[in-house]
């Protein structure tokens, strides 16, 4: 019995907390010794060799044996139904199994504990188990009614959002499971924890699609400056996502969402399945993807299109081609960025405007011509959407792959490209399908041309085109997810068959290929030049943030990520030499010359208006010279006509003799002196002369006054009397000599005897015309004819009376 605790002793100590240990007890529960030596049998070489001790230590020979015997007895003694537990090889993995799920248990609990302590650093420490349960709690109430009743298994943790330069995968713990909320906002790390029936799989590293190697991002010729994605030299196709906000439809379903934009560039994809489809939650990935730039559903039309669009446009017109494309599975808002709203436009109508605006900025520098066409690829044929008719043929020529007899309209302004662009929309084929309201059946292409001529500095004319293809592809779809009515499918086949198409392009394109399937359909014909030619391209993948669309999602971003890979070939501006005719040269040489001219008589001009004013300056210091001007030179203000003599002597004598660099400031100051009362004297004068004035015009009117009322007192003479008597107020002017020239207008009112008067004037003529008035000296006048005053000197001759006559005083 001594040998037998001795045993039980040792056991206990090499096994002290596994689950052996407590099926070891358990089995200890007889109240018999014996089945203490059944474990002996299980038990490993290294307990035999504690019991060969034992029984040394307890002088026992040969203990082993012993043991076994008894063993073997007790054994044979047990009922069957104990003795098949030994038997049964899987007895042990269950346990150890058990014992595992134990352990990880217990390790998550201490990890959720620690995440929540970091979290809520002034939350006491509590016991792990009861924080988890907390947490879990607390999702509970913020899910839907229909998922609170599910039972609770897991915690969530969102990523943290890496830091903007972290160029790998986004990757958590191995057991950690993550998800996220799809709200505009940055969720807060209490909405990510998750415990509803719809589990997410962590984000791991899917495939090559995924992966964001430092050299890659290092070669990448993309920069972010400001929010604007530049591309250098166009050596590859720029790569966009953008992610619709979540419709109706999509919300009522309870869809959640699964693509999260971080850091404006970064799109992790995360996969939801129910947590009963064990299967599935062992396939599913959660990926990460890195592009040029990522738009989430907040982003708005203009922000797109300043990211995506806005430096194409600059490079049409310096001669270069563009393309922007949108790809994206049904509804996923393709042509939402690229046609837009009425009141949310899209790429099309914001790059439209911006090219008008950018070529009235610089039309100075040659002449614009803005072609514009718009076509739709349909169930494989090619149609105008400007001038619907009959299908075109897409031909190839130098230029590239041409649809021939394509309509080329002639736009001069945006609001004309809008209406073009409307009408065209009208002819394009949609439908209504499952997915979307208003699908697009058909892959449109806007492409926009703008050409124009300049010279070069060798007078060269040169004529340059840039073009800008704006594509809006139909939707990638599932048959299932449009309608299985017979010619949606055909439309869904054709899309799907273009769509095909072009990802056979885009594959063979990355790996390098000699050969690229563009002639597999009517699409990659017309993108041909976008995609592998001289061009600047832009690809916009749209994708629905709905986990319902977890499929063509990860579609669509994996496409978009390979499409990164395209490399484009250096484009130059598309140039052209035009033979110029020799007269033409000619006279452009001459205009060369004469703008040359032109500019150095301008300058000579400049030159010599600064010379002037430098002799102004000179001249109001000559005025500042220490002897007053007299009072005869300040009540006569020099005139322009002033011989400048005059000036020109005075500077001489104050550069020369009179005035020295000390005395420069007192001058100064003289002359401001000087000229303060020059004004005073001039405004003086102007004062007196308006005094003057003023009487002047009072006596003339008390004159007028006076010999009208005479007139009405004078009986009736005769008319050569009248002639004789005549007073006007010119016969009250002092006589002037008979051969002075008239000079002013006025002097044409005057006696039209005066020999000096040389037109006729209103008067004249209307009084010529007028019947009714008299005669003098044979011409009619409608002068106001009086009596002779008695005061008045008798008139040398007739005179007309003109009102607003300058007299002098001393004649009236
Ligand atoms: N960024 C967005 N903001 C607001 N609404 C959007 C956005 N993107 C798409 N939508 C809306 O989603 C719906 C579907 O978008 P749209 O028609 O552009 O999809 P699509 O990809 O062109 O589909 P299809 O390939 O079937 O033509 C439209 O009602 C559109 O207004």
């Amino acid at each position: 019995m001594r040998r037998f605790s001795c045993i039980n002793q040792t056991l206990s100590s090499s096994t002290p907390s596994s689950s052996s240990s407590s099926s070891f007890f358990q089995l200890h529960t007889p109240s018999q010794q014996f089945p203490l030596f059944i474990l002996v049998f299980p038990l490993k070489a290294s307990n035999f060799l504690n019991l060969r001790s034992v029984s040394k230590s307890g002088s026992t020979e040969n203990s082993s044996g012993y043991v076994k015997k008894i063993a073997i007895q007790i054994f044979l003694k047990m009922p069957v139904s104990t003795r098949s537990q030994f038997r049964n090889p899987h007895h042990g993995l269950k346990e150890k199994l058990k014992a595992l799920t134990l352990l990880y248990e217990q390790q998550k609990q201490t990890s959720a504990s620690l995440r929540n302590s970091y979290s809520k650093p002034q939350e006491p420490k509590r016991n792990v188990v009861e924080s988890v349960m907390r947490e879990n709690n607390n999702t509970i109430t913020m899910l839907p009614p229909h998922l609170t009743n599910s039972t609770v298994t897991r915690t969530f943790v969102l990523p943290e959002p890496p830091s903007d330069d972290a160029k790998e995968n986004f990757a958590v713990g191995v057991d950690k499971i993550v998800g996220f909320s799809c709200a505009r906002k940055p969720s807060t790390n209490s909405s990510m924890v998750s415990n509803s029936n719809i589990v997410a799989r962590k984000l791991s590293l899917g495939g090559n699609g995924g992966m964001v190697e430092s050299e890659k991002v290092a070669e990448s010729v993309i920069g972010e400056k400001q929010g604007k994605v530049v591309g250098v030299g166009g050596s590859r196709i720029l790569v966009f996502v953008r992610v619709r906000p979540m419709n109706k439809k999509e919300k009522e379903a309870g869809s959640r969402c699964c693509v999260k934009i971080v850091n404006r560039r970064d799109v992790y994809l995360s996969e939801f399945a129910n947590e009963n489809d064990y299967l599935r939650l062992n396939r599913i990935r959660g990926r990460h993807f890195t592009f040029d730039a990522s738009f989430p559903d907040s982003a708005t039309q203009q922000e797109v299109y300043s990211t995506t669009t806005s430096e194409l446009v600059e490079a049409v017109l310096q001669g270069r081609n563009g393309s922007v494309f949108c790809y994206g599975a049904t509804g996923a808002g393709k042509t939402y960025t690229m046609l837009g709203t009425l009141e949310n436009p899209g790429v099309m109508v914001l790059a439209i405007k911006d090219l008008f605006n950018k070529i009235r900025q610089r039309s100075f520098d040659g002449s614009h011509v803005v072609h514009l066409s718009y076509l739709e690829v349909y169930n494989e044929t090619v149609r105008d959407l400007l001038s619907p008719g009959r299908p075109l043929v897409l031909r190839e020529d130098k230029q590239g792959i041409v649809a021939a007899g394509l309509t080329q309209y002639r736009a001069y302004s945006t609001d004309e490209v809008m209406a073009l662009l409307q009408q065209g929309n009208q002819n394009r084929t949609t439908e209504p399908t499952r997915a979307n309201e208003t699908s697009s059946r058909s892959h449109a292409i806007l492409q926009v041309a703008v050409e124009y001529r300049v010279r070069d500095t060798s007078m060269n004319v040169v004529n340059r085109v840039g073009k800008l293809s704006l594509i809006d592809l139909a939707g990638s779809e599932r048959a299932l997810a449009t309608d299985q009515r017979t010619l949606r499918s055909l439309e869904g086949a054709n899309i799907n068959r273009s769509l095909l198409a072009l990802s056979s392009c885009i594959n063979a394109l990355v790996e390098g290929k000699k050969h690229i399937p563009y002639r597999n359909s009517k699409l990659t014909q017309l993108l041909k030049d976008s995609l592998g030619g001289t061009c600047n391209t832009v690809m916009i993948a749209n994708v629905s943030p709905s986990n319902l669309s977890f499929g063509e999602t990860q579609n669509t971003v994996h496409w978009a990520d390979r499409a990164k890979e395209i490399r484009l070939k250096v484009s130059d501006a598309n140039e052209d030499l035009l033979p110029v005719p020799e007269t033409e040269t000619d006279q452009a040489k001459l205009v060369i010359e004469l703008q040359k001219e032109n500019r150095e008589f301008r300058i000579q001009l400049a030159k010599q208006q600064q010379k002037l004013l430098t002799l102004e300056a000179q001249s109001l210091a000559a005025h500042s010279s220490p002897t007053p001007p007299s009072a005869a030179s300040l009540s006569t203000p020099p005139t322009s006509a002033q011989p400048t003599e005059k000036r020109r002597t005075r500077s001489s004598f104050l550069a020369g003799t009179c005035f020295t660099p000390e005395s420069n400031k007192k001058g100064a100051e003289l002359a401001v002196r000087t000229l303060q009362r020059t004004v005073k004297a001039l405004e003086a004068e102007i004062e007196r002369m308006k005094k003057d004035h003023s009487l002047q015009l009072k006596q003339k009117d008390d004159l007028i006054r006076e010999l009208s009322q005479k007139a009405g007192k004078q009986a009736v003479v005769s008319l050569d009397e009248i002639g004789k008597r005549m007073a006007t107020r010119a016969s009250l002017r002092p006589k002037e000599p008979s051969n002075i020239e008239l000079k002013s207008p006025n002097h044409r009112f005057r006696s039209p005897v005066a020999p000096t008067a040389k037109k006729r004037s209103f008067w004249d003529i209307t009084t010529t015309n007028s019947p009714s008035v008299a005669t003098l000296n044979g011409r009619k006048t409608r002068s106001h004819v009086i009596p002779e005053p008695t005061t008045a000197p008798p008139p040398r001759s007739s005179m007309l009376l003109q009102p607003g006559f300058a007299r002098q005083r001393g004649n009236i």
